[in-house]
């Protein structure tokens, strides 16, 4: 046996051999003829035909849509026929088990299509770049690789691979949990998404409400009409108000309400704008990307201004553009800007993947650039304000399960009174113990709101006191420069 192993290997060497030295020195009219005949051999010999998935397309820059979809099916069907599974633990819905498996590497399955047997393998290969010695990184890339007899290539390549990313689409609508990223650096990490927050749990006025679950609805189901007006699929939200107002929580009903993910976005971790793009790309399609309090998030407000004062305090001289720029790299820790932030929301970038939601949230909308917010990138503008009447009915019934009570028309009229915002409401109004009644927790409120009242005037008072303080200084200064005869 051993012998003839020794055999096959010195033939195999011997032809390569050949091959290598035919290829090398004969013209290649004749390499194109030999090279036929090769492949016809081969594919006598070995009649099959291979496709790779791999895990990254566009030079390692998005992840394959194919190769996430024949992950999704092979997990559902991997389970029960490969010996080798790696376990992942993650919460989808409806299932019995909270860990998902799916094939390890270097693993194969055999499955069967309409009588035809197919093999998928799931592989791995690892690369190393290596600078120097102490700077070495390794390159893994994932692929998974279908076998196939080349009898059925059409069944295959037509009706198979569409089966497949069918029922992948099928399998990640039903276990479909939604996902919160966070990022670092140039990559994503996720965890489930598990906000409760919807719209019926929103507190805010009615007709306002249905406005906003409007929008998303004609949205959702905008994919032809952005296609038709040559609009990347894309809408901006901008929300700002008070602290405590809701902004926060209603990117969680959006999410909620459009089964997307939610991508929250901290640009402080983002190094500089080609970072901001590679994060980007790496977003899914059905997502919201959230940049909460833009306004702290760099100094993207102050950086249009501050360059415009250093280019005037320094006309004429050359240095200008570069000590712009060198100052600007000591100032912050991150060199994303302005223009950059834009190219991200509507450059020619954003148009990857479709179906996306933009939200900026904001305590200080005034402080924000114009541009930033401007329309076709911010499309929608929403004010989340102090607690009115209505959305303290919305807080009464999540919280107490009221919908009607005689203390009501006195909250309504104190609400109108003051200012407090809907997080200080439901604050007061969430019972303190387990026997804590109803009217007990609406007299808290109504203290609260009353406490509020009387800070409300006292503030008003003082406010009134120092304005007619100044009013009056100015006053005797001007008596006093008539006396002195300044004004004629
Ligand atoms: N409009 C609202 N409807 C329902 N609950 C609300 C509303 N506003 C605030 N709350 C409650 O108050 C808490 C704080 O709200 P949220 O974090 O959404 O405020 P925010 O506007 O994002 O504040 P900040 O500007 O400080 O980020 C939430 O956990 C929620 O329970
Ligand atoms: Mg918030």
């Amino acid at each position: 046996m051993y012998k003839m192993w020794t055999q096959a290997g010195s033939l195999m060497a011997s032809t390569m051999f050949i091959y290598t030295m035919f290829m090398r020195f004969f013209p290649s009219p004749l390499q194109a003829r030999v090279r036929r005949y090769t492949n016809k051999f081969t594919s006598f010999v070995y009649p099959y035909i291979r496709i790779r998935f791999h895990e990254f397309t566009g030079e390692r820059l998005m992840k394959s849509e194919a190769y996430n979809a024949i992950q999704t099916y092979l997990s559902e069907h991997s389970s029960q026929r490969a010996s080798k599974l790696k376990a992942e633990a993650i919460k989808v819905k409806d299932t019995r088990t909270p860990l998902m498996l799916s094939m390890d590497d270097n693993e194969e399955i055999i499955e069967e299509f309409q009588g035809v047997k197919v093999w998928w393998g799931s592989y791995k290969t690892t690369s190393k770049t290596q600078s120097f010695p102490w700077n070495s990184s390794s390159d893994e890339k994932r692929y998974y690789k279908l076998t196939f007899h080349k009898h059925y290539r059409s069944l295959i390549t037509d009706s198979y691979l569409k089966h497949v990313l069918e029922e992948a689409k099928a399998i990640e609508m039903k276990n479909r949990q939604l996902k919160l990223y966070t990022n670092s650096k140039t990559r994503w990490s996720h965890v489930v998404f598990e906000h409760p927050a919807t719209f019926e749990t929103l507190a805010m006025k009615p007709k306002e409400k249905e406005c906003i679950i409007n929008d998303l609805v004609k949205f959702k189901s905008g994919k032809t009409y952005y296609a038709k007006i040559g609009k990347a699929w894309k809408r901006g939200y901008l929300l700002y108000g008070p602290p405590g107002t809701g902004k926060s929580t209603m990117v969680a009903a959006m999410a909620n309400f459009m089964n997307y993910d939610v991508y929250d976005l901290e640009l402080t971790a983002v190094k500089d704008n080609s970072d901001l793009r590679k994060l980007l790309i790496n977003t899914s399609s059905k997502s919201i990307m959230v940049i909460e309090d833009i306004d702290c998030s760099l100094d993207l407000t102050g950086q249009r201004k501050k360059r415009k004062e250093k280019v005037e305090g320094r006309e004429g001289k050359d240095s200008r553009k570069r000590g712009d720029e060198d100052d600007d790299d000591d100032d912050r820790g991150s060199k994303v800007t302005l223009s950059g932030l834009l190219n991200v929301i509507d450059g020619i970038w954003s148009a990857c993947g479709g179906e996306r939601i933009m939200v900026f949230t904001t305590n200080f909308v005034e402080k924000l650039d114009p541009a930033l917010i401007r329309r076709g990138r911010m499309d929608k503008h929403i004010e989340l304000s102090y607690c009115c009447y209505e959305a303290f009915k919305v807080l009464a019934q999540n919280y107490l399960g009221l919908e009607s009570h005689q203390l009501f028309p006195k909250i309504e009229k104190l609400l109108e009174e003051t200012k407090m915002t809907p997080a200080d409401v439901a604050e007061n109004l969430m019972p303190k113990s387990l026997d804590e009644e109803v009217d007990t927790c609406l007299h808290n409120l109504i203290q609260a709101l009353e406490r509020s009242k009387v800070d409300l005037e006292k503030k008003k008072a003082e406010t009134e006191r120092k304005q007619s303080n100044v009013q009056k200084t100015s006053e005797n200064h001007g008596e006093g420069m008539e006396e002195n005869g300044v004004i004629n």
